[in-house]
């Protein structure tokens, strides 16, 4: 099976182009054997690019330990990128099927490559009773206050489309991450796991970002985290709606748009290289 390894802002995955082969079987167990960075390919996980009925094209999404997401801001744009260089589908704009609907790409090519994507990641969610969090029954959960493990921490929830819990930290250490991003991930009150993100402000159009991920652990970047994050950081009035977020492998710019309501996302898809998998 022939696969492509890309990366946005160091969001790494193994990606297999199902236009010009099967989609694989048993595709969670394959993701978990992919993504292993000792005995696999290496990477947060597994992306397959299929045919759609409805858009251009279809990205399904798993997780370093086979469990599927609804949605990944990264990938997303890896995945136009793709369909662009391989001329699959050469137009500056696409629409691809995801779990949260189609989404549509703004493709900005330099020469005949694909270097930075738009995506219009759609209505950040935030009534609790459609974000997948027991923390409040009703109403939005806006820098709550969550006790764990003897930290207290305040929580804004968001799911967009895949559910998210961002903390403002004064810094975002590897004990907040690495220690509670973990417990977080896995706490009864968020009855399907989260995605984590601690975030320093650094003014009110600037912002650091670490993500402890659902399923995958800490990753250089999460691009559903940094739509969540510009969310919560309007909604607690600590930034204006325009943002250029700092994460671990590069920037990515939001935009919350006022009269749509959608959320804007922008940053960079790169393709590392590509192989066969034997496994
Ligand atoms: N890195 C992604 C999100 C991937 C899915 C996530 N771990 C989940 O389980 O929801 C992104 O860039 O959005």
């Amino acid at each position: 099976m022939q696969f492509t390894k890309m990366q946005g802002a160091g969001n790494d995955y193994v990606y297999i182009d199902c236009f010009a082969q099967p989609t694989p079987e048993n595709i969670a167990d394959l993701a978990i054997r992919i993504s292993d960075r000792h005995f696999g390919v290496g990477g947060d996980g597994l992306v397959l690019i299929q045919p759609s009925e409805i858009a251009d094209a279809r990205m399904r999404m798993f997780n370093a330990d086979g469990s599927e997401s609804e949605m990944c801001g990264n990938a997303i744009r890896c995945v136009a990128k793709y369909l662009y260089d391989h001329d699959i589908r050469r137009t500056p704009t696409l629409n691809i099927e995801t779990g949260v609907g189609v989404l549509k790409l703004d493709l900005q090519a330099e020469g005949d490559r694909v270097q930075q994507v738009t995506v219009n990641m759609g209505k950040p969610i935030l009534e609790a009773a459609e974000v997948p969090t027991t923390i409040l029954p009703s109403g939005r959960v806006v820098d709550e206050k969550f006790e764990i493990d003897g930290h207290q921490l305040s929580v804004t929830c968001v799911s967009m489309g895949n559910p998210h819990c961002v903390c403002f930290v004064e810094s975002a250490t590897d004990e907040l991450v690495l220690g509670l991003g973990p417990k977080i991930e896995v706490d009864p009150r968020f009855p399907n796991r989260t995605n984590v993100e601690f975030v320093e402000v650094i003014s009110r159009g600037e912002l650091r970002q670490r993500t402890w991920e659902r399923g995958s652990g800490e990753t250089w970047a999460c691009g559903t985290g940094a739509s969540a994050v510009c969310a919560a950081a309007v909604l607690s009035g600590r930034t204006d709606r325009d943002v250029l977020i700092h994460l671990l492998g590069g920037d990515l710019r939001l935009r919350w748009d006022e009269a749509s309501g959608d959320m804007f996302k922008t940053g960079p898809a790169v393709e590392v290289f590509t192989g066969q998998w034997e496994g």
